[in-house]
Parts: C-alpha cells; structure tokens; sequence
C-alpha cells in the first residue's frame, strides 16, 4: 500500500481523457455520500450530472448541497465553480452517457451494487472509470456481472466527501491496473488526498480502525461500563485531538519520550496482551440498539442533524487549517 505523494506523474492513458481534463463527473445515488461527493465536485468547478431512483431525491440532494455550500465557500470554490452546474437527470443512462467519471453511492447491498454496476458499465463511455464509495465490499465481489470489470474500482470516501480529504483506492481481481491509477490521480487533481492499496484488504484501511473501535465502543455501552457521552469525550477530549495531527503510530513513538517507538514497544508492549478489547463484535440486540440512538439524542441536546452537520463542517475546516493542510485564509487560498 502506497500513500501517493503529490504531485504524481500522469499515468498511461486508460480512459478517453486524462484525468486531468474530466469536466464531467456523474454521481449515481444521491444520498449522504452521494449529495456529498456531488457537493465536492460542484466546488471543485466540475460540470455533475447525478442520478438517484427515489422520487424526492432531487429536493434532498439541492438541500445537501445547499447546506454544505457555505463551508466550500469557506474553503475556497474553484473558478466557475457553481450549484447551477448540476444536473439531476431522469434515468441512469442520461447521468452517465458523457461522464468522463462515474461515482457510485448507493445503497451498501451487494446485489444491488453487483446489478448497479453491470448497468453503469453497460451504459457509461467506453474507458471510463467507474468507482463505488462502498465501505467494505471488495470489488472482486461487485464487478461480477460487468462487462468490462476492467475500469471499475473502489474509491472509498469519508463523510462528508466535501470536507474529509481521505479516499482510498484499490482494484479487484478483475480490475485494471491502469483504471486503478488513473482513479487515484483523478481524485488527486480533485482535491483529495489518496491512499492506493496494492490489495484487497477487508474494511481498507480507515474502516478496519474504525470497526474495531466502534466494536469496542458497543461493547462499552451494552456492558454498561460508559455511556454514549462518555465514549465520545474520551475521543473529542482525549486521542482524537492527536489524531487530527499525527496518526497513532507516531503519536504513540512520542508516548517512548527520547526512546521513541522502541521504547514505547519495551515499555508497553506486554499490555497488548492485556484484556482490554473484546474483539468479537457484540450482539447488535433492541436494548443497545436503543441506548446508542438515546445516548446520541441526548448527547445533541436539541441540535437538529442540519445544526451538527453544520457545527461539524465548522470543527473540520478549523482543524484542517489549525494542522496547516489548508491555507488559513481565503487570501492566502488564492496565492
Ligand atoms: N454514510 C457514510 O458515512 C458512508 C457511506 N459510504 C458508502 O456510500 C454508499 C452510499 O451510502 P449512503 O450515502 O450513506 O446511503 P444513503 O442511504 O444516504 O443514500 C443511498 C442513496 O441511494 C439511492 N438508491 C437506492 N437504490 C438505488 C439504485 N438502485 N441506484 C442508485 N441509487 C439508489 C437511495 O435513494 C439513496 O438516496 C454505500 O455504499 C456506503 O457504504 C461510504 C463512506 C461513508
Ligand atoms: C459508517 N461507515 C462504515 C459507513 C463509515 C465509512 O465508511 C467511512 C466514514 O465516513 O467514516
């Protein structure tokens, strides 16, 4: 696995253009992860056709976009950039039929995503790269009943795509080499900051942490041993501050003071033996299931989702400007 460093040098040409000449993206299912990467494309100056089946997925993708809109503005739109340059069309093949590139956000179900994708394939230009947002399933699974697997890939985003800089890239048996660089410096020109796995690994990389975190946070609550607040303190007040600044290998070389990493391992290596986790996943059973959803309800105290999804676009674009992967000003964006 490979962190690709900026700037890459073009890869061979896959598809019809290079990525550095897309103007059309298309966003097939328009949800939180769709309505966020169309919202990400929009800013970036991208003309965006998306395509959803629900009959009011218009009126929630133009209220996605809208309430997201002031935190791109915030971060700095593209020239040209603009709400009006999308498209919301009335079947997949209108979405898709001049995409230079086709991202998939539907619903996290591999035979619909198997069936998705075959219909993507069958109708998007030839060569070009078609991407799923899934969380988890590997592609060697979903690109079973495509034509041409060969320019399908994973493109896995963080919520909300306009705001997380994170995707993670990786192939499928059947996937082209090539569609999987050419995806990785497509979102590199994008904006976003790309990890390109050389394999399939369940969960990735990102949601194989968060999994094992969040199996632990269950574990917590069903046990009774820390509330749902509780659980996030020890994060927002805890190692999450960290985490927004270095990951947790070399936050915890600096737990080894002058002896770094080897001394962190010496010191503290004999505790990863300890009880500490549970691993096995708990059961998912109605008296958690309603403590996490009541714990959540009252950790937001009144706040509406718009009021958090809002107070956490603010946090985001803080942070990023704070550990310096923003300019701190719009100014200073243009220099
Ligand atoms: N919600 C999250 O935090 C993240 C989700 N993802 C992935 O993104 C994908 C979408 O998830 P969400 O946006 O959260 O779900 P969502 O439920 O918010 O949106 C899914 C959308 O797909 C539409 N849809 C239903 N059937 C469809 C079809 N046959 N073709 C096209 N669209 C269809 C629905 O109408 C809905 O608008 C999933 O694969 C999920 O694993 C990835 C990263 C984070
Ligand atoms: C909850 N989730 C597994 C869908 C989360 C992701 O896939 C990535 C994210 O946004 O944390």
């Amino acid at each position: 696995m490979t962190v690709i460093p900026s700037p890459t040098p073009p890869p061979g040409p896959f598809s019809s253009c290079a990525p550095e000449d897309v103007r059309r993206v298309a966003c097939v299912g328009a949800g939180v992860i769709g309505g966020g990467w169309a919202a990400h494309f929009l800013a970036r100056g991208y003309d965006v056709t998306a395509w959803d089946p629900a009959p009011d997925a218009a009126v929630r993708l133009h209220r996605l976009i809208a309430a997201a809109w002031p935190a791109l503005e915030r971060l700095g739109l593209a020239d040209g950039a603009s709400q009006d340059r999308l498209t919301v069309t009335a079947t997949l093949e209108e979405a898709v039929t001049e995409a230079q590139f086709v991202q998939e956000s539907a619903p996290e179900k591999l035979d619909l995503k198997r069936g998705l994708l075959a219909r993507l394939d069958a109708a998007a230009p030839a060569g070009t790269v078609i991407a799923s947002s899934t969380s988890g399933y590997p592609m060697t699974d979903m690109q079973t009943q495509a034509a041409d697997p060969g320019r399908l890939v994973v493109g896995h985003p963080f919520n909300p795509p306009y705001l997380i800089p994170l995707v993670e890239v990786v192939g499928g048996e059947r996937t082209d080499p090539a569609a999987v660089e050419w995806a990785s410096r497509f979102y590199e020109v994008a904006g976003k900051s790309v990890i390109t796995m050389d394999r399939e690994v369940p969960g990735f990389i990102a949601n194989r942490l968060q999994e094992a975190l969040w199996r632990e946070a269950l574990h917590m609550v069903t046990n009774g041993e820390a509330t749902v607040a509780e659980i996030d303190a020890s994060i927002t007040e805890g190692p999450g501050l960290r985490w927004a600044v270095m990951g947790p290998m070399l936050t915890f070389a600096l737990a080894g003071g002058e002896g770094g990493m080897a001394h962190m391992l010496d010191h503290f290596g004999p505790s990863l033996k300890s009880p500490w986790t549970r691993l096995e996943a708990p059961e998912l059973d109605r008296a958690l299931y309603e403590a996490v959803v009541a714990g959540c309800d009252e950790a937001a105290d009144g706040r509406s989702i718009a009021d958090l999804v809002a107070e956490r676009d603010r946090g985001v674009i803080d942070i990023l400007r704070a550990t310096g992967r923003l300019p701190r000003t719009a100014e200073e964006a243009t220099r």
